[in-house]
């Protein structure tokens, strides 16, 4: 497959070219960019030096729809949403990593997104590519709406729960904490490493635009699910997302049977691992991998049950989950390309 990234500048970008490098089944046909245009990627990415050996091209919807086989946007939200429906008409397939298609309500993405929404035909389209759980929409999709990183880690966690209808489903609430990488590469004051190192900042409270798609896609599971309680932190690490939920269970509940559905409903979800009773994952047992590792605990004093789940925001919550879904889009074992082990330590 002939593959086109837009933002490859960008750490979204950097990734997917990381992974494309090496995936037998892709070529990266061209890269690009809005502002390093002319320039070869090494200027932006000295770490690449001639591995890639692509120059930084503009970006011109036509010329790549007609070029190449996928198309990954890698691009703010409020860019992908004016490029895409260009690449679309011009009959690209695209992946798109930002928020700009996965609610379908145009509405509720211009509340929370304060940005035009796109156009409403394309986010009617717009397939959400939750791997583990969409793969049959996902394989016939002309548009993928990537997952935001923090939605990813917490509706893996929390899918069996609220399938299973075993918990209140007005009593879900998620502690969320993220590596800066998941800022962008862009300098903002919030990732500003004076700011950021020896400190542990909460943001977005109440406010985080990953609360309407965490609604939307849990009411996918359990149309009964009610508004969840979101926060996000910012935490001085580069990689990584941590999600811990808790939920009162609706039964007696006892752990095995807890760690026996999640076993049973990942089962066949290579990258989706569920730590053994007691044990709990941590970031770096995911870093530089697409993996999702969850671990669970149910406590009989106050009835709730506790999962804690984590990914690598790049990877699983970006660019990794964007190529499992472009496998599964053009009938690739979803895991081609993909199965890298953790950076450890
Ligand atoms: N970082 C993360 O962990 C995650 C990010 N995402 C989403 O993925 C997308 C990419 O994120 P990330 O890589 O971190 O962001 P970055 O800020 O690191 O990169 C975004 C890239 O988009 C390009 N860009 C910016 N403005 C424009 C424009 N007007 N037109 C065209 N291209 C533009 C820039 O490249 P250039 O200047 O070369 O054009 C830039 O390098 C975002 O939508 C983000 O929300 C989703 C999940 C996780
Ligand atoms: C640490 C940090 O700033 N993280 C970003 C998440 C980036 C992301 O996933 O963005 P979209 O899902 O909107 O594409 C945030 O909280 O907004």
């Amino acid at each position: 497959m002939k593959i086109s990234i837009i933002g490859a500048t960008g750490y979204g970008g950097a990734e997917l070219i990381r992974i494309l490098h090496q995936h037998p089944e892709a070529t990266i046909h061209s890269i690009h960019s809005s502002s390093q245009q002319g320039k070869p990627l090494h200027t932006s990415y000295p770490h690449v030096q001639d591995a890639v050996n692509l120059e930084l091209e503009d970006i011109d919807p036509v010329k790549i729809a007609n070029e190449t086989d996928v198309v990954f946007a890698a691009t703010p939200s409020g860019v992908s949403s004016k490029l895409i429906p260009q690449l679309m008409d011009a009959g690209a397939k695209v992946i798109d990593l930002s928020g700009d298609f996965r609610l379908k309500n145009t509405e509720t993405y211009e509340s929370w997104y304060k940005k035009p929404a796109g156009d409403q035909k394309r986010v009617a389209e717009a397939v959400y590519g939750l791997t583990e759980w969409f793969a049959d929409d996902v394989k016939d999709a002309q548009l993928v709406a990537n997952p935001g990183c923090y939605p990813t880690a917490t509706l893996l966690g929390l899918a069996p729960l609220v399938k299973n209808g075993i918990i209140d489903l007005d009593s879900i609430i998620i502690d969320a904490k993220s590596g800066v990488s998941g800022a962008g590469r862009g300098a903002s004051p919030i990732a500003h490493f004076p700011e950021m190192n020896d400190n542990l900042k909460v943001y977005k409270v109440n406010e985080h635009q990953h609360i309407p798609e965490i609604e939307q896609t849990l009411g996918r599971f359990n149309a009964l699910t009610g508004p969840v309680s979101f926060t996000t932190h910012l935490v001085p690490m580069t990689r990584g997302i941590m999600t811990t939920m808790y939920a009162k269970a609706t039964e007696d509940f006892d752990i095995d049977k807890l760690h026996d559905l999640y076993k049973e409903t990942y089962a066949n979800n290579y990258f989706v691992r569920i730590r053994e009773k007691g044990l709990f994952p941590g970031t770096r047992e995911v870093c530089g991998s697409n993996f999702c590792d969850i671990g669970l605990a149910y406590c009989e004093r106050t009835g709730r049950i506790t999962v804690v789940s984590v990914i690598d925001n790049v990877m699983k919550g970006a660019a990794g989950q964007a190529v499992q879904n472009m496998n599964v889009q053009f009938g690739l074992d979803e895991t081609t390309g993909l199965d890298f082990l953790p950076i450890y330590p």
